[in-house]
C-alpha cells in the first residue's frame, strides 16, 4: 500500500490526465451500455413512430463513443509515455550522481534492468491498473443502478456478479500468483545470464571441453524457468475457466430473475454484454505484481545516496602547468566490502611536470588510489590535496576536468572517428592530424573509406586494441588537463604500441602523469617510480 501511495505521489502532476482518462473511459462505457440497451429494446419492442428519433440517438451515441474512446486512449497513453520519460530522466539524473562508483561495482547489469525493464513495467502498471479499477467502480454503480431501476434483485445480482468477476476472482488469483512472479523473474534473469555466458564464452568452453557441462547448466536454468512459466500460465488459464463458469452461472441467474420479475427479455440479453470493463481487470494481478516489484527496484535506486557529495565550491586554475598532488594518511575500504582494508595510512606526494610510475602487486590498490583521486569514492579518513586544496573543497566538475583518465580498456562511443576524438568540441583538423601522426594513426585512419568521418561504435570498431588505445590517447591529449592518469594503458599491447604511446605522452604531455603499470619496459620513461605497497596500500 505504501508503494502504491508513493507511486501516486510521485506522479501527482499527471493526476489530471489520469482523471481525464477515467472520465473518458467511464463515459465511453456508459454510452456503449446505452447504445446496446436502446438497440436491443428497439429490436425486441419496435415502435414504428420512434424509428427515426431512435436512429438519430443511436448515431449520436456512436459518435460520442468514438470521441470518448479517443479521449481515453489519448490521456491514457499520454500518462504512460510521460511516466516512461519522467522516470527515465529522473533515474539518469540520479545515476549521474551515483556514477561512476555505482557502475564500478559488479551489479551494473541489475542496474540496466531497472532502467529499462522496470520502468516499462511501471508504465504498464499505470496503463492497466489505476484507470481500469476506477472506471470499473464507476461503471459498477451506474450499471447496478440501471438494472436496479427495473428490479432491485436485478441490480443486486448485477453488482454481485461484477464484484465477483472484477474484484474477488482477480484478487484471489493475485494471491496465488504473487509468490510465483518473483521466482519466475529470478529464473528468467538466471536463464538469460547463463545463455549469454554460454554464447559469449563459447571459445573458452570449447578450449577446455566444457561445452556439454555449460549446456547442461543452461538446460537446468531453462527447465527452472519453464517450470515457473508453466505454473503461472496454468494459474492464468484456470482463472479464465473459472471466470467463464461464473459468467455462465450469473447470466443464467440474471435471466431467471428477469423472467421471475416479469421484466423485458432484452435485459437478459443485455446483461452478459456488460462485463467488458470487469473482464479487463482479470489481467490486473500480473500487471500489479510486476508493477509493484518494478517500482520497488526503482525507488530503491532513487533512494540510494551517492558515495560522494558535490559540495565543494573552489576551482582549480586550468592555465598553470605545475601541480602538486598529496595524499595524506588515507584509509579506505570499498563500501560494498567494508572489512577489506585497501589503503591504510597511505601517503604519496607527486609534483608536476613529472611521470611517476606506480607499481605494486596485483590487487594492492593502485587503481583504487586513482579512483580516490578522481573522487569516485571518498576515503574513510585522510585527505588528498591538489595544490594544497582538499579535493572535497573543489567542485566535482573542476576536479574531473583537471584530470584525464585512460583505462586499460579504451572507451569507444557511438559516432564517427572524429566524434570519438573531439567529443563534440571543435578543434582544428591540423591539430588532430598532428596528434594522429604522433601516435602513428594518421595512415591507419586515412586508409578507412571515410577517414575521420567513419562511423564506429563499441560493437563495430575497425581498429585493433593497440590502435584504439592510441586513438584514446589522442582524445586525452586534445583535452588539456593538469593530471593524466594512465591505468595500465599498454598492458594488452605489444612493445611497438607501448613505445608509441609512452613516447607520445612524454613528448606532448607537460603536466603530472601517474602511470600504473606492471611492465618494467614502461618504467623506462618514468622520472620516479613508487611502490604503492610501501606507501600504505594493501600488502597482500
Ligand atoms: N568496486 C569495487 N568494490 C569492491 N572491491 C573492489 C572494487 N574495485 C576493486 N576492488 C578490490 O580492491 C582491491 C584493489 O583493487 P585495485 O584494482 O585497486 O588493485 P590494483 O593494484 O590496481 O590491481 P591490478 O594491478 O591487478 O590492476 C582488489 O582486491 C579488488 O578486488
Amino acid at each position: 500500500m505504501t508503494l502504491i501511495l508513493r507511486l501516486l505521489k510521485e506522479t501527482h502532476h499527471l493526476n489530471r490526465y489520469l482523471l481525464l482518462s477515467i472520465i473518458s473511459a467511464s463515459l465511453c462505457t456508459i454510452f456503449q451500455f446505452s447504445l446496446l440497451l436502446l438497440t436491443l429494446r428497439a429490436l425486441i419492442q419496435p415502435t414504428a413512430n420512434q424509428l427515426w428519433p431512435m436512429l438519430a440517438i443511436i448515431l449520436g451515441l456512436g459518435l460520442l463513443i468514438g470521441i470518448t474512446r479517443y479521449g481515453e486512449q489519448y490521456s491514457g497513453h499520454y500518462v504512460a509515455f510521460k511516466i516512461l520519460s519522467d522516470f527515465r530522466i529522473r533515474l539518469y539524473r540520479h545515476l549521474i550522481t551515483l556514477a561512476p562508483a555505482r557502475l564500478d561495482d559488479h551489479h551494473s547489469s541489475q542496474l540496466l534492468k531497472t532502467i529499462t525493464q522496470d520502468i516499462n513495467a511501471i508504465e504498464v502498471f499505470y496503463a492497466h491498473t489505476i484507470t481500469p479499477i476506477a472506471t470499473a467502480m464507476i461503471i459498477l454503480i451506474f450499471q447496478g443502478v440501471v438494472f436496479g431501476h427495473y428490479a432491485i434483485w436485478l441490480g443486486l445480482t448485477a453488482v454481485i456478479s461484477y464484484l465477483l468477476i472484477g474484484l474477488l476472482l482477480p484478487w484471489g488469483y493475485a494471491r496465488l500468483i504473487a509468490p510465483v512472479t518473483p521466482r519466475l523473474a529470478k529464473a528468467d534473469r538466471q536463464n538469460q545470464k547463463t545463455i549469454t555466458e554460454l554464447i559469449s564464452n563459447q571459445f573458452v568452453l570449447q578450449q577446455h571441453g566444457l561445452t556439454n557441462w555449460a549446456q547442461k547448466q543452461a538446460n537446468q536454468t531453462n527447465a527452472t524457468y519453464a517450470a515457473g512459466y508453466r505454473q503461472k500460465a496454468n494459474l492464468q488459464s484456470q482463472q479464465t475457466v473459472v471466470i467463464t463458469l461464473f459468467l455462465t452461472i450469473t447470466t443464467a441467474t440474471f435471466g431467471w430473475l428477469v423472467i421471475k420479475t416479469h421484466q423485458p427479455i432484452w435485459l437478459a440479453i443485455l446483461f452478459p454484454l456488460t462485463f467488458q470493463r470487469f473482464l479487463s481487470l482479470a489481467n490486473l494481478p500480473g500487471a500489479l505484481s510486476n508493477g509493484l516489484a518494478a517500482s520497488k527496484a526503482i525507488f530503491n535506486l532513487l533512494d540510494e545516496k551517492p558515495d560522494i557529495n558535490d559540495n565543494g565550491t573552489q576551482t582549480l586554475s586550468t592555465g598553470q602547468s605545475a601541480i602538486q598532488v598529496v595524499a595524506n594518511n588515507l584509509n579506505f575500504t570499498y563500501p560494498k566490502r567494508p572489512t577489506d582494508r585497501i589503503l591504510a595510512h597511505f601517503n604519496l606526494t607527486a609534483v608536476s611536470p613529472k611521470i611517476i610510475g606506480l607499481i605494486g602487486k596485483s590487487g594492492t590498490g593502485k587503481s583504487t588510489f586513482l579512483k580516490l583521486l578522481m573522487r569516485w569514492y571518498d576515503p574513510q579518513s585522510g585527505t588528498i590535496t591538489i595544490d594544497g586544496t582538499p579535493i572535497q573543497n573543489l567542485t566535482l566538475a573542476s576536479l574531473r576536468q583537471s584530470i584525464n583518465y585512460m583505462a586499460q580498456e579504451p572507451i569507444i562511443l557511438e559516432g564517427t572517428v572524429w566524434d570519438n576524438l573531439t567529443l563534440g568540441k571543435s578543434f582544428p583538423e591540423a591539430k588532430i592530424n598532428d596528434l594522429l601522426t604522433s601516435v602513428r594513426m594518421k595512415t591507419v585512419v586515412d586508409r578507412l573509406e571515410h577517414g575521420l568521418d567513419t562511423p564506429i561504435s563499441p560493437r563495430s570498431n575497425p581498429f585493433s586494441a593497440g590502435e584504439t588505445q592510441r586513438l584514446s590517447l589522442v582524445r586525452a591529449l586534445l583535452y588539456p588537463s593538469q593530471i593524466l592518469l594512465l591505468d595500465e594503458p599498454t598492458s594488452n599491447l605489444d612493445s611497438i604500441n607501448e613505445a608509441i604511446i609512452l613516447k607520445t605522452v612524454k613528448k606532448h604531455y607537460h603536466g603530472l602523469v601517474l602511470l600504473v603499470t606492471h611492465r618494467k619496459s614502461s618504467l623506462a620513461i618514468c622520472d620516479q617510480v613508487l611502490d604503492v605497497g610501501s606507501l600504505g596500500a594493501k600488502a597482500d
